[in-house]
């Protein structure tokens, strides 16, 4: 059975000292089994965090890393400088670095596999826009990008990809994609997942949902079968509201 996952994206939001409070809060409360869960924090706040968390079942993630291990890259971060503050994660592909900051799908597939050779968890992000939707271009769009992501992948290393469906209009808007419809999209993904590489690796890879999930909508969006855990904005920056989730995703684990 795959382990429910909840994954806090704190985005750029929190000073030190605010990250700190939120991270022991979060670090006193987390369930110790039955979730994965993983914050986020801005890149300044990793090594503290990394601190906090150290007694603790929280895992870290970064908001971002570079595919090279070291070199002339200003700005940017690289895996073993992430893995040596205790980082296991990282995200790519947020739909906010595609529209600000110009990441595409090829670059996400080089950080995907580079970062899969140096030991860190991609979870690569993906969705379509409210046009592509209306559009009926949903399925076209994100298997586009799964596969792009994936490219050249093989099942061994996609089972240690997380996969994140954060539909692009569900983001920090308030209305989340109804849990018939963003199982409907893990459902064609697991498909594409089984045609991509083979029917364990479809059903060994957890696929998280994005996009405004908050206690009241979360039980019934894990509820679905092919809806492994949720990526979280807003609802990540509170304690209460983090830590609900993760006793929603340990029923999930514990009843199923
Ligand atoms: O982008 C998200 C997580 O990566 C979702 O953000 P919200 O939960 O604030 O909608």
């Amino acid at each position: 059975m795959r382990t429910p996952i909840v994954a806090g994206n704190w985005k750029m939001n929190l000073s030190q000292a605010d990250a700190l409070t939120l991270g022991r809060a979060i670090a006193e409360g987390a369930p110790t089994r039955g979730v994965t869960a993983i914050v986020a924090p801005v890149a300044l706040h990793i090594s503290a965090l990394g601190e906090a968390l150290a007694s603790s079942p929280v895992l870290l993630a970064s908001q971002n890393a570079h595919w090279a291990e070291s070199g002339a890259y200003t700005g940017e971060l690289a895996a073993p400088m992430l893995r040596e503050l205790g980082v296991r994660y990282a995200i790519l592909g947020h739909s906010e670095r595609r529209q600000y900051f110009g990441e595409d799908d090829e670059g996400v597939n080089r950080k995907t596999r580079s970062l899969l050779a140096q030991s860190l968890h991609p979870i690569v992000c993906f969705g379509e826009s409210l046009d592509e939707r209306e559009a009926g271009r949903t399925r076209d769009k994100v298997e586009f990008q799964v596969r792009a992501a994936l490219a050249g992948l093989s099942a061994d290393e996609a089972r240690r990809v997380i996969l994140a469906y954060e539909p692009i209009w569900a983001i920090g808007t308030g209305k989340t994609a109804s849990p018939e419809q963003a199982q409907e999209v893990h459902a064609f993904l697991r498909e594409v997942l089984e045609d991509r590489f083979d029917r364990e690796t479809a059903q060994a890879m957890p696929i998280l949902y994005g996009g405004s999930v908050k206690p009241s909508n979360f039980a019934e969006l894990l509820s679905q079968p092919d809806i492994d855990g949720g990526l979280v904005g807003g609802a990540s920056l509170k304690a209460e509201s983090f830590l609900e989730l993760c006793q929603i995703a340990v029923q999930k684990s514990t009843a199923g």
